[in-house]
């Protein structure tokens, strides 16, 4: 049974922890240098200080923001682990990268990439050969249609969805509910159906 730590004891903090008992993989320790209390769940809340003691100790960054869980990425010296709630369906031809968390009720079908340190949420529907860079987060029920490309560090909120052959640049936003039918600019917030960009994240 392999024994991991989770960098964050937040709300997503819980639900990634739920994820590694899933597939049996022991939480030894919540790594948080705000704790809000000793123990979640029972289990330890230390500092980034007593990193060294679980030294030998694979991480998961469990923060939902997708620049911290980079930053924090470049940080950390442990290796990573990459984690798949038992319940999602995932192709063979799909490649998962490190510190990725794939939450309860996805799907994820043939040859799709995903790279390190993403967030595919819980009921969210990736299709055949997208490509989702480093660092994205897909929130719960989204789907990303065929043939799809999203950019390092982009958000697609819940129940977005985006149809095929689109390219959304990096660190975009998509809003909840939005409905992407034209390629999308790097850092853009794009709202509504069809999506249109309301603003640009590096203004
Ligand atoms: C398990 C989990 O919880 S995973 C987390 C999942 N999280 C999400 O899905 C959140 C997605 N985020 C959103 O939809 C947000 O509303 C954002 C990022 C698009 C915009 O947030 P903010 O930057 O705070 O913008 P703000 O709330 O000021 O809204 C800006 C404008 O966009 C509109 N707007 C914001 N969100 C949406 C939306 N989802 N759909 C349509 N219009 C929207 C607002 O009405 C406002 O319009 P106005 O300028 O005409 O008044």
């Amino acid at each position: 049974m392999s024994k991991i730590c989770l960098f964050g004891a937040s709300g997503h903090g819980k639900v990634v922890k739920d994820i590694a008992i899933s597939t049996n993989i022991v939480v030894e320790a919540f790594i948080d240098d705000n704790p809000k209390s000793e123990f979640l769940h029972e289990i330890p809340v230390v500092t980034s200080q007593e990193i060294a003691a679980y030294k030998a100790n694979k991480f998961v960054i469990s923060i939902g923001n997708n620049n911290i869980r980079k930053v924090i990425s470049k940080k950390v010296t442990n290796e990573f682990a990459t984690l798949i709630h038992k319940t999602a369906i995932i192709s063979p031809t799909v490649n998962i990268a490190e510190g990725t968390v794939v939450m309860p009720g996805t799907t994820i079908n043939a040859d799709t990439s995903i790279g390190k340190h993403v967030i595919i949420n819980t009921a969210a529907v990736i299709e055949h050969d997208c490509t989702i860079a480093d660092y994205v987060h897909i929130s719960p029920n989204a789907t990303v249609t065929g043939n799809v490309t999203i950019g390092e560090g982009s958000h697609i909120g819940a129940g977005a969805i985006i149809i095929p052959n689109i390219t959304i640049g990096k660190w975009a936003t998509i809003g909840a509910g939005a409905v992407i039918i034209t390629d999308v600019p790097d850092y853009a917030v794009v709202v509504g159906n069809p999506g249109t960009i309301k603003k640009y994240n590096n203004e």
